[in-house]
């Protein structure tokens, strides 16, 4: 028996942990059959970023009319730019029942757990601050007193782990796909099992 929506996959990490890497390494396996929900930001592209598959970018008076209008799921300002969720997407895949991935930062994830308590949440935690740091400096995208604030608000974001389902370390990429694919399937059958619980109970009654 199917579940008939699709599960909701919440991704959060401190900046520089490897989202973008890991989620596009997990999204060109061929098995993987997961969809991603582009988000909206109000921060300039970065060198080949690409609108609609980066990122939906937005004037801040775009995106307040986005929040105005019910347009966003979650949104959050994260070091001095807004980001958010389109809500029609996620609701209408998860409908067609497919599994629908988020990557988004913490405070949003929480506002995402109000809406829909039964997503999954994954956090991607570095193996150490000191290669954080490496990585987001590594990364060279962003100025000295960007990198600055990032690595404060990481601080802020790796104490919010415990709040989500699983912590997943990105110490190598592949490993990280690896073990966020063993934890999407492992939910879909937990949930299967508990479906057809359900429906048993619901046929002896
Ligand atoms: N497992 C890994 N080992 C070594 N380097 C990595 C690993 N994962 C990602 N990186 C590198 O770390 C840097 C940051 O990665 P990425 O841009 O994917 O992080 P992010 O979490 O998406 O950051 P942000 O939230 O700021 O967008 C990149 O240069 C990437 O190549
Ligand atoms: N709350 C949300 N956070 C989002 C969303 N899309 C991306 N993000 C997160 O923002 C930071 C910064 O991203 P960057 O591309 O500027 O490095 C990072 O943690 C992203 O995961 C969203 O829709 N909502």
């Amino acid at each position: 028996m199917k579940n008939e929506r699709g599960l909701l996959i919440v991704m959060s990490g401190p900046s520089g942990v490897g989202k973008g890497t890991v989620r596009k390494a997990l999204f060109s396996r061929p098995d993987i059959n997961l969809h991603y929900s582009v988000s909206v930001t109000t921060r300039k592209p970065r060198e080949g970023e690409v609108e609609g598959v980066d990122y939906f970018f937005r004037t801040r008076e775009q995106f307040e009319q986005m929040i105005r209008e019910n347009k966003l799921l979650e949104w959050a300002e994260y070091v001095g730019n807004y980001y958010g969720t389109p809500i029609d997407y996620v609701e209408k895949t998860l409908a067609e029942g497919k599994d629908v991935f988020l990557e988004i930062e913490v405070q949003g994830a929480m506002k995402v757990r109000r809406a829909f308590p039964e997503a999954l949440f994954i956090f991607l935690a570095p193996p150490s601050l000191k290669e954080l740091e490496k990585r987001i400096v590594g990364r060279g995208t962003e100025s000295k007193e960007l990198i600055e604030n990032r690595l404060r608000a990481a601080r802020e974001e790796l104490e919010m782990m415990d709040e989500y389902d699983y912590v997943v370390e990105n110490d190598e990429v592949e490993l990280a796909c690896d073990r966020i694919k063993a934890i999407v399937i492992a939910e879909h059958c937990r949930r299967e099992r508990v479906a057809k619980r359900y429906k048993r109970m619901l046929e002896v009654e």
